[in-house]
């Protein structure tokens, strides 16, 4: 594993062109003393997601960010697995969603495969996954994954977050990650130990790579 650090100050690439997703980085990372800038910002192409595996699509988003700029670059591949439907939309879970996106269709979807089933959508189990890669100029990469299981609710609840947030709840809670707002879906340390699959993601790679955070006044 990379000894390496992102330093206090370090201008780091995030390899998306969502806007949900970059709001959780910057609430994330922000603490940590690191400059971001978005590839969707730097007006950087979308990379086609041909990979296997959430961390070969993370690595292609970075990797092109990188190659771009010339700048470090963190991009996150993620998704969600819904058991009864053999792990789907996985992968696919923004294509579900279309182009342009509509995730409200892509809900329905999820809801329709299921009915096709004969399994009721609220209750049934599934999972997300975030794969983190970071990549530096000179060709060193790190992956960094977290996932949170729960169930899914029908219809939808909640107006916060973005993507299948409204028909998410995590194990342990009884809301959904549209509900429950972006502080509690990070659910970060020291009131949580991590809750969301990204802010798992990210305890991971902060602990590997970035400067400690920085002490606010009153607070030891
Ligand atoms: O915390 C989440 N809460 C709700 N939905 C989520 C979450 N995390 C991933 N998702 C869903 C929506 C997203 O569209 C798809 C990932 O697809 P994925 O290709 O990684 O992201 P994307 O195409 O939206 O943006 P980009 O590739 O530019 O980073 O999974
Ligand atoms: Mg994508």
């Amino acid at each position: 594993m990379t000894g390496r650090k992102l330093s206090a100050g370090t201008r780091l690439v995030v390899a998306t062109h969502n806007k949900g997703k970059l709001a959780e980085f910057r609430d994330l990372m922000g603490p940590h003393g690191i400059e971001l800038v978005s590839a969707g910002e730097l007006g950087l192409p979308e990379p086609a997601e041909i990979g296997t595996l959430y961390a070969e699509n993370a690595a292609i988003k970075a990797r092109a960010a990188t190659a771009a700029t010339g700048l470090p670059a963190v991009a996150d591949d993620s998704g969600l697995a819904i058991d009864a439907l053999d792990g789907a939309p996985g992968l696919f879970t923004a294509d579900w969603a279309g182009n342009p996106r509509d995730f409200a269709a892509a809900m329905a979807r999820v809801d329709r495969e299921l009915a096709l089933r004969g399994v009721a959508t609220a209750g049934a189990r599934a999972h997300f996954v975030s794969a983190l890669s970071l990549t530096w100029p000179d060709g060193e990469e790190a992956i960094f994954e977290g996932r949170v299981f729960g169930t899914l609710a029908w219809p939808p609840r909640g107006a916060q977050g973005f993507g299948y947030d409204p028909m998410f709840v995590p194990d342990g809670l009884a809301l959904t990650f549209g509900e429950i707002g972006p502080e509690a879906k990070h659910g970060l340390p020291p009131h949580g130990q991590g809750l969301s699959h990204r802010a798992r993601a990210f305890m991971r790679l902060a602990e590997t790579v970035l400067p400690p955070l920085q002490n606010l006044a009153g607070k030891a």
